[in-house]
């Protein structure tokens, strides 16, 4: 694994309660300049809590969070200037249309209404909606809203970007785009943070994946480390071994034989 210079993003010790559940148990974590950290763990694992965390989306956690060497809990969101966001369901403003939906964005993060609509233009050509600009969000399909999310979450060439699957709806073409421009922000040293299901992506584009399974990292390195230590092939194997998973053909026939009204244990 390459590491240069300092931590980006240090956590120590984070939990995180809702009521009486606790979500996440203790996650350490440094994160170095230039990395694309595959973030990935069953449903319910705790990834979205941890991103939500360091975005500043949620508080009230135990732990020491430090994002561009500045404590998040310290009240200076001095950093927010510097991260994108894509997140996993969206709430993009409907009414507005896409040209004023990401001047908007843009203008939130300091930006002069004409060079974010300038950029905004651009960024919407190269990802096959230049005609739709002047459209109503409303009128987007979900892989178009999904495309001005990420084109929002780039506008101010952030130095860490934070994808909650971010693929959503998108399709083939769109997503080899997507996946050329993360190799290309890593590239010029932009920190990805990627937490997502899809694990063919994941396993390619990440630098180091770290995987969380009910609060808890139980692994985290290099797809190639991971293979050795788990003698597992591909992603999607590593993760069903950390994750204690077995027999998904019994799951799958017990759920289609309710489904069906059939007895499952007469079947079999
Ligand atoms: N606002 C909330 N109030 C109560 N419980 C919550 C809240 N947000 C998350 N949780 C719970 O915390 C746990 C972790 O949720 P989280 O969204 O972080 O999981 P995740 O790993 O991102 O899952 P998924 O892969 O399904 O998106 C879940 O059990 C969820 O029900």
């Amino acid at each position: 694994m390459t590491i240069n210079g300092r931590p980006i993003i240090t956590i120590r010790n984070l939990e995180k309660s809702f009521g009486t559940k606790k979500v996440l148990k203790g996650i350490d974590l440094d994160i170095y300049p230039g990395q694309i950290i595959g973030y990935i763990g069953p449903n319910g694992a705790g990834k979205s809590t941890t991103v939500k965390i360091m975005l500043g989306l949620i508080g009230n956690y135990t732990g020491e969070v430090e994002i561009l060497g500045e404590n998040i809990s310290s009240g200076n969101v001095e950093y927010k200037r510097k991260i994108g966001y894509v997140p996993e369901t969206s709430e993009v403003y409907d009414n507005l249309t896409g040209r004023e939906y990401l001047t908007f964005i843009g203008e939130l993060y300091g930006m002069a209404y004409d060079e974010a609509d300038e950029k905004a233009k651009k960024l919407m050509e190269l990802f096959g909606l230049k005609q739709v600009y002047d459209s109503r969000i409303s009128s987007y399909s979900k892989g178009m809203r999904q495309k001005v999310l990420i084109i929002s979450s780039l506008l101010n060439n952030p130095e860490i970007l934070f994808l909650d699957e971010p693929l959503s709806g998108m399709d083939a073409n769109s997503v080899m785009i997507f996946k050329e421009i993360l190799s290309e922000l890593k590239a010029q040293g932009t920190t990805i943070f990627y937490s997502s299901h899809i694990m063919e992506v994941v396993e390619k584009i990440s630098s180091r994946i770290v995987l969380i399974n009910d609060g808890l990292i139980v692994a985290d390195g290099t797809f190639e480390e991971l293979r050795e230590e788990s003698m597992e092939g591909s992603l999607e194997g590593i993760f069903n071994q950390l994750t204690g998973f077995k027999g998904h053909e019994k799951i799958a026939k017990e759920f289609a034989s309710i489904v069906q009204g059939v007895d499952y244990y007469e079947r079999v």
